[in-house]
This record gives structure tokens, C-alpha cells and sequence, in this order.
């Protein structure tokens, strides 16, 4: 091609990519503040979610937490009165399972009657739990009750408080609570992935349909935190899923909550609080809305290496290049627990004694 050409098309290009970058890096917008408004957090009781609550409470929000168990609840609302700002503040907790439209429907109710009646202004949407096993162990009920608990227990508090704040005027905020797992999956995570999958879909046709009311969609994508959750999962997991999770270091719940807090504040659609969060978001996402186009644009360099390292396994199963073969050596964790998985399938009575 001659240079006369291809000179005009790289400055386009060149263009193009500064006007986008500056844009998204909102220099001129003004950032969130919670102070003074009502954050409703389902899962406050535990882990991130509550780890959120305390750190909206220290922001100088109102806070409403939700969860099933009472006794959680008494327990997180001490901790949170220990960071109140002011006497102003109203911290309340309601206990109410989420994962039907009724319950958050009734959830939502109590909560806005500490409130004259107006809904919240922030929905942060943390309830959610993960029962890793095999595919094989699956059956109707277990399937159903998992998407329950990864997909209904966040997507049912939504459109209740959609219909809420479309009733009410209120120009709030929604934001879901996916995972890692909700843009990639592995042994174990038969009946959780396609739920976190699912909430990526809803957040993604969500963030389009509610610029009819000034509502804005985020969702969160994080990998292992260290929460009590993490450890109840962690009593059931399979072998090889803590194996392969021993790759990824994990975060305390305070640093997922600050992350969260920064990418609402930002305005970003996705978002991702670690590294390997940036890569997996970058390299999956599409058509989605994106954050920083310089940023993705490193991170999905990254991404694509990875997926050369994959297509060398078809000529290789031995080749190693740090980083971009993880994937590689997924696959090969899960063959060499073949011969383990075989007793574990004669005594549970899937195949017959040898
Ligand atoms: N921990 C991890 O490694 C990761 C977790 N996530 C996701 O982050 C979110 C928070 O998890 P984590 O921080 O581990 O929290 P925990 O598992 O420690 O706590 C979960 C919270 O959700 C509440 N909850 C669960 N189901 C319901 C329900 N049906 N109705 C009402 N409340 C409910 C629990 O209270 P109660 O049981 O009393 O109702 C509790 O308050 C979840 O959606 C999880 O899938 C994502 C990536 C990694
Ligand atoms: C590009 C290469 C990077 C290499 C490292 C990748 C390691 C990933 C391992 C799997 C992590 C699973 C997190 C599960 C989080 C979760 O949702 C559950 N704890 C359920 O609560």
C-alpha cells in the first residue's frame, strides 16, 4: 500500500484512540458521593458485602443491610454502628431472602419505610453463594437452586428496584456482584459460572434499557476473596478446583470493596479489581461497553498471547511460556485427576467395580 494512504488511515486511528481514551478517563465528571444517600447492600451481613456497607457507613451514607440470618445481621449492624459519622445516619438491617421478586419486593419495602417511603438511591448486589461439586453429581433440583443462588438472588432485587425507581423518580444506581467465573470456567463450577454468565447478561441488556430512566448499571467481576463464604465453599470443593484456584492469590474483602466503590465512582461499566480480572475482562469483552481503551488495549494484548498459547497445544501438549499457557495447564490438572475421578465414580456407584 502506498504511504499516501496509509498515513491518513494511521492518523484516523491515532485520533480516534485519544478522543475515546480522554473521554473515558472522566476528567470533567464529577465523581459519586455517598454521603447522605441510602446504599440498600443485599449479602451486607458477610464478606464483601458487608465489607462494602462499612465502607459506605465510613462515607457517611445511610446503609440498609440484607440477609436471611438474624443473628449475621445483629452482629454486622454492631460493626457498622462503630463507624457511624454522624447521629443522621440511618444504619438498618432487614432480614429477607432475595431471591425472589416477593422477597425483594418486601425487602425494599422495609427498608424505604426507615425513609419516609422514598426507595434507595444505590443498590449494591452481593447476596449470593457457590456450591462447588462435580457436573456429575447434578441433578434438576440442584441445577434450579444453584441458579437461584448465583442468578436470582441478585437479578429478582433489580427489577424490584427498577420498578421502584421508575415509580419513583430516582435516578439510582444498580450494581451486580459476578466473578471471574463469570467470564471463564472450570471443573467444579457447573451450577455457579452459568449464573455469574447470566448476571453479565442482564447487567448488559440492563446498562442499555435503563438510560430510558438515568439508571446506571455496573457489574463486578472479582476473583477468590477471603471471605466466610469462600470458606464454607471451600469445605465441599473438589481437589482439583483447589488446585487449579491455587493460581490466582485472592483478595480480603476490604480491597474488593474499595475496588467496587472506585469503579462505581468512575462510572465503569465491568468492573475488574485485580490483574487477572483486567485480562479476562479485556479479552472478553465483545461489544460490551468499554472503560479505558488504552488500558483494554494492553490488557487484550495480553489476552491474545494467551490464545496463541492455546492453539500451540494442538501441536504440543509440553510447550510452556509462563503466563499465557495457564489455560494450557488447566486442562492438563484436570487429565492427570482422571485416575482419582475413577475411584471417586466406581464408589459413588456411577460405573461399575473393575
Ligand atoms: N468469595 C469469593 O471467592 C467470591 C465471591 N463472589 C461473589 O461475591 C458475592 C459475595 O460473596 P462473599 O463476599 O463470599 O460473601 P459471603 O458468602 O461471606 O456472604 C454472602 C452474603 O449473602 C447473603 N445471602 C446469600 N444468599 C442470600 C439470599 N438468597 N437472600 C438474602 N441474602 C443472601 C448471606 O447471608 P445469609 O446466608 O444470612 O442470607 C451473606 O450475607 C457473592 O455473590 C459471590 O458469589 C465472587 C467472586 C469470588
Ligand atoms: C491469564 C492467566 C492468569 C492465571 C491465573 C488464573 C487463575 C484462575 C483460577 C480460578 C479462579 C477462580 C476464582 C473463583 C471465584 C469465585 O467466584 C468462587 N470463589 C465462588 O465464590
Amino acid at each position: 500500500m502506498e504511504y499516501a494512504t496509509v498515513a491518513p488511515a494511521l492518523v484516523l486511528v491515532l485520533v480516534t484512540t485519544v478522543i475515546l481514551a480522554v473521554g473515558k478517563m472522566g476528567l470533567f465528571s464529577k465523581k459519586w458521593d455517598p454521603r447522605g444517600q441510602h446504599c440498600f447492600v443485599t449479602g451486607g451481613s458477610s464478606g464483601t458485602g458487608l465489607a462494602l456497607a462499612l465502607l459506605l457507613v465510613k462515607r457517611g451514607a445511610h446503609v440498609s443491610i440484607v440477609a436471611r440470618n438474624e443473628g449475621k445481621l445483629q452482629k454486622a449492624i454492631a460493626e457498622l454502628e462503630g463507624q457511624r459519622q454522624s447521629a443522621e445516619q440511618i444504619i438498618k438491617s432487614y432480614s429477607f431472602a432475595v431471591d425472589s421478586e416477593a422477597g425483594s419486593a418486601a425487602a425494599l419495602q422495609a427498608a424505604s419505610e426507615a425513609h419516609g417511603g422514598r426507595c434507595p438511591d444505590a443498590f449494591f448486589l452481593c447476596a449470593g453463594a457457590s456450591r462447588p461439586s462435580f457436573w456429575i453429581d447434578q441433578n434438576e433440583e440442584s441445577m434450579r437452586k444453584d441458579m437461584d443462588s448465583s442468578y436470582g438472588a441478585q437479578a429478582f432485587t433489580a427489577l424490584a428496584a427498577t420498578k421502584e425507581m421508575v415509580k419513583q423518580g430516582v435516578k439510582g444506581k444498580v450494581v451486580f456482584v459476578s466473578s471471574v467465573l463469570g467470564y471463564f470456567s472450570i471443573v467444579g463450577y457447573s451450577t455457579y459460572s452459568p449464573g455469574k454468565f447470566a448476571l453479565r447478561g442482564l447487567a448488559e441488556a440492563l446498562q442499555s434499557e435503563l438510560i430510558l430512566y438515568g439508571i446506571d448499571v455496573h457489574i463486578v467481576f472479582p476473583g477468590t476473596i477471603y471471605t466466610p463464604g469462600y470458606e464454607t465453599e471451600n469445605l465441599t470443593k473438589p481437589k482439583v478446583t483447589l488446585k487449579i484456584e491455587e493460581s490466582d492469590s485472592g483478595s480480603t474483602p476490604e480491597y474488593v470493596a474499595d475496588a467496587i466503590f472506585k469503579g462505581v465512582q468512575k462510572g465503569k461499566f465491568h468492573i475488574t479489581v485485580d490483574f487477572l480480572g483486567h485480562i479476562f475482562r479485556a479479552s472478553s469483552a465483545g461489544s460490551s461497553p468499554r472503560n479505558s481503551y488504552l488500558s483494554d488495549m494492553f490488557f487484550a494484548l495480553i489476552g491474545y498471547v494467551r490464545g496463541f498459547g492455546v492453539s500451540l497445544r494442538c501441536r504440543s501438549d509440553t510447550v510452556q511460556i509462563a503466563l499465557p499457557i495457564w489455560r494450557l495447564t488447566v486442562d492438563s490438572t484436570v487429565r492427570a485427576h482422571r485416575v482419582e475421578h475413577e475411584d471417586y465414580l466406581r464408589q459413588r456407584g456411577y460405573t461399575g467395580a473393575k
